[in-house]
């Protein structure tokens, strides 16, 4: 499915990309790699509608969109539950116990977003995304606010979520580690204007994915964006 056909974005002289195209497979996770303001977030938000490309367009086939974003925008005067409750549907309803149980987050879902911790935040944030009718999920830096452990568990916890809805995800990361143990294709942006110079794809089912054992893609990987410190 072509969702991105011939997109150019500029913003007075800064050309954020330029002619990019690209397809995705329904029901797989792609990680996005790239260097820092090479146009990641710009991609995302152009894909959630928030942002208009310049020239070219975009085409979701009808697809709905839910979107983390790199800080939680929880609404701070609703608990927990409420803030789930507001984009989740009626018939849905009983999935909010089952999922703040997932999270760990059971205890507080009568609480206020100022009495969490920032980790706590975005996971209501991750609940909320994925409670909010969807067939293509952007998650942009989603894990920045986390420890590892609870990192690694998340991981686990939305490729679980993932399989059973089999939603598309684009994933916005930084880390190496996070793309390869999410992601089934690996996309590497250059620095601005951005293009896609290189797909991996990660045959190894993910429940057996070690970053360890991946150390050959990692390394062509860094070297890819050498160039560009990410
Ligand atoms: N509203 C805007 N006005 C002007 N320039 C912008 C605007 N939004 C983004 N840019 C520029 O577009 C480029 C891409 O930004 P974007 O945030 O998409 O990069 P990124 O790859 O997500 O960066 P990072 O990895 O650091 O989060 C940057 O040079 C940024 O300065």
């Amino acid at each position: 499915m072509l969702i991105l056909n011939n997109a150019t974005k500029e913003y007075d002289d800064v050309i954020v990309f330029k002619g990019l195209s690209h397809s995705i497979e329904k029901g797989k996770i792609y990680s996005l790699l790239g260097p820092s303001g090479c146009g990641k977030t710009t991609i995302l938000r152009i894909l959630a509608e928030l942002e208009k490309p310049s020239k070219g367009n975009i085409d979701l086939q009808g697809q709905r969109v839910s979107y983390i974003f790199q800080e939680p925008r929880l609404l701070p005067w609703e608990t927990v539950r409420k803030n789930l409750e507001l984009v989740c549907p009626k018939k849905e309803i009983k999935k909010i116990n089952e999922i703040l149980e997932l999270m760990e987050l059971k205890d507080y879902s009568n609480a206020y977003p100022k009495e969490l911790s920032g980790g706590m935040k975005q996971r209501v944030a991750i609940m909320r995304a994925f409670l909010y009718p969807h067939e293509i999920l952007l998650m942009d830096e989603p894990f920045q606010a986390l420890d590892l452990k609870l990192k690694t568990k998340l991981i686990k916890e939305i490729y679980n979520l993932h399989q059973s809805m089999k939603n598309t995800i684009l994933f916005v990361t930084h880390d190496l580690d996070e793309a390869l143990l999410l992601g089934d294709e690996i996309l590497i942006l250059s620095p601005k204007p951005a293009k896609i110079v290189k797909k991996f794809t990660i045959n190894i089912p993910q429940a057996e994915r070690k970053p360890d054992d991946m150390q050959f893609i990692k390394e062509e990987i860094t070297r890819l964006l050498n160039h560009a410190p990410i």
